[in-house]
């Protein structure tokens, strides 16, 4: 990949401070060994996460201070809805706090009871308001999204032969709609292809089934299919991601990655139905339909940002520099997911620590030893984040990772430099790493809450 400046000059930074290994030894006890809760003066280089982390422009900065604060009928809401508009190709918009804001309403209006909803892998908050809404997920992505080493392009793509062996087994009426995300965020941040997107669209027409899309991480699913997709190489990103998008009936949207915010999401949709009842929910939930639990100022610094993303010359700096901190890991030996994805570096933690059982907790473990090492804070990906069954039992994910997730427009390849370095230094010692225990697990999305022990 060829390394490219970053496409913009920095206007404001905010200091960061290195700790001493004593002092990160002191914070990981007292955050029970997990990442989520570790201090923010605690940490040196965060790669907890990409949602609601990015850098705003001075653009998104302008349009903020003009945010319309009324209660009702804010021209804020109005710039939103011709940003999705002419950027997604969609005419309704339904605005949320954030993305599971939308996931909250849309899971309420599609699901009935007893119902299925077959999706390309699961993503934590999603699955959960689908079974919140009496729904049941089930795994229609392809088997290599599953193998870390498989280096195939698309490994966000859905499995036609499952989804039809679903359709088959429950009948079609019982499916309440296909969820396909662009990025698969657990798989590794991996693209669909345009040719798979409209593969599941005849599927969903002939069956009569509603294909909604997570369009969290879309703009740099576009950008993939611009750079790996034959018949795309000479399209933008934009007109691509229109193109994406036309072959779905609406989507879930967490603004907090692909629309450049610290808060933020939105349901966009074509059937006005669709539209109503979220309109009738989201006065309950968040707030007015023209403001869905944001300030105005929110609204316009998402409107802004939505099309932002989309630019080639950002996406470009943007993936190449996930997929320079993943060269740098590779060259060394360190176990990834490949290809390295859209917003992180995949630390593959059951290779890391081979020497672990699954039930040791490998990724959790190997979280807090980079947190230990360079003060870098990373996000265990594994059996922890996977939960219980509906039996009580603990999850096994073919997946054990840890995810480096990069900000956009916030770290430069000198950070990415002290971080490689630091996760090489780990693995260099990684047969001294032992496994974690909980000392507390919580019910509910346990990863954010629970608190481990050293075996
Ligand atoms: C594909 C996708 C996402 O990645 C996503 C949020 N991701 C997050 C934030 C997160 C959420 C749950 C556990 C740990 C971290 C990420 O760190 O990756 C949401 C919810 O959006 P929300 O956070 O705005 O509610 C919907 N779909």
């Amino acid at each position: 990949m060829a390394a490219i400046a970053e496409p913009y000059r920095i206007k404001m930074v905010e200091p960061i401070t290195l700790t001493t290994r004593a002092q990160r030894e002191e914070a990981i006890r007292a955050a029970g060994y997990n990442t989520f809760l570790l201090r923010s003066d605690d940490v040196y280089i965060d790669l907890l996460t990409d949602s609601g982390t990015s850098a705003m422009s001075d653009r998104q900065w302008s349009a903020l201070m003009l945010g319309d604060e009324a209660y009702a009928g804010a021209r804020s809401f109005d710039h939103l809805v011709a940003a999705v508009r002419d950027n997604y190709g969609f005419p309704y918009v339904c605005p949320t706090h954030q993305g599971r804001g939308a996931e909250h309403l849309i899971s309420k209006i599609l699901i009935r009871p007893g119902q299925h909803v077959p999706g390309n892998m699961y993503f934590t908050t999603t699955r959960l308001h689908q079974e919140l809404a009496g729904g049941t997920f089930h795994d229609v992505i392809i088997d290599e999204a599953h193998d870390p080493g498989s280096l195939h392009p698309f490994k966000g793509n859905i499995d036609i032969g499952k989804l039809e062996a679903l359709v088959a087994k429950v009948g079609a009426e019982n499916i309440a709609y296909v969820n396909v995300a662009v990025t698969v965020n657990m798989a590794g941040g991996q693209p669909v292809s345009m040719e798979n997107l409209r593969a599941v669209r005849e599927v969903c027409d002939r069956h009569g089934i509603i294909l909604w899309s997570d369009a969290t991480r879309l703009a740099e699913n576009a950008w993939f299919i611009k750079h790996r997709e034959p018949g795309y190489a000479d399209r933008s990103s934009a007109s691509i991601a229109r193109e994406m998008l036309s072959h779905v009936d609406g989507l879930t949207m967490s603004g907090k990655k692909d629309c450049l915010v610290n808060i933020g999401g939105f349901l966009a949709m074509r059937d006005e139905r669709i539209l109503l009842k979220a309109r009738e929910l989201v006065v309950v939930y968040e707030g007015m339909p023209t403001y869905g639990g944001l300030a105005g100022r929110d609204l316009d610094a998402m409107a802004v940002g939505l099309h932002e993303a989309l630019d080639d010359d950002y996406l470009t700096h943007r993936i190449g520099q996930v997929a320079y901190l993943g060269e740098r890991l590779s060259a060394a030996g360190v176990p990834i997911v490949r290809p390295t994805g859209g917003h992180a570096v995949f630390l593959d933690a059951a290779a890391f620590l081979d020497h672990l059982s699954q039930d040791e907790l490998p990724a959790q473990s190997l979280a807090a030893e980079i947190y230990l090492d360079s003060g870098v804070r990373a996000m265990e990906r594994g059996i922890v984040s996977a939960g219980r069954d509906d039996q009580g039992r603990n999850r096994h994910p073919k997946l054990e990772l840890v995810r480096l997730t990069i900000p956009r427009r916030v770290y430069t390849n000198s950070h990415m430099d002290v971080v490689a370095d630091s996760v090489i230094r780990v693995h260099e010692r990684r047969r001294d790493i032992g496994g974690l225990e909980f000392v507390y697990e919580s019910p509910t999305l346990r990863f954010f809450t629970s608190r481990f022990a050293p075996i």
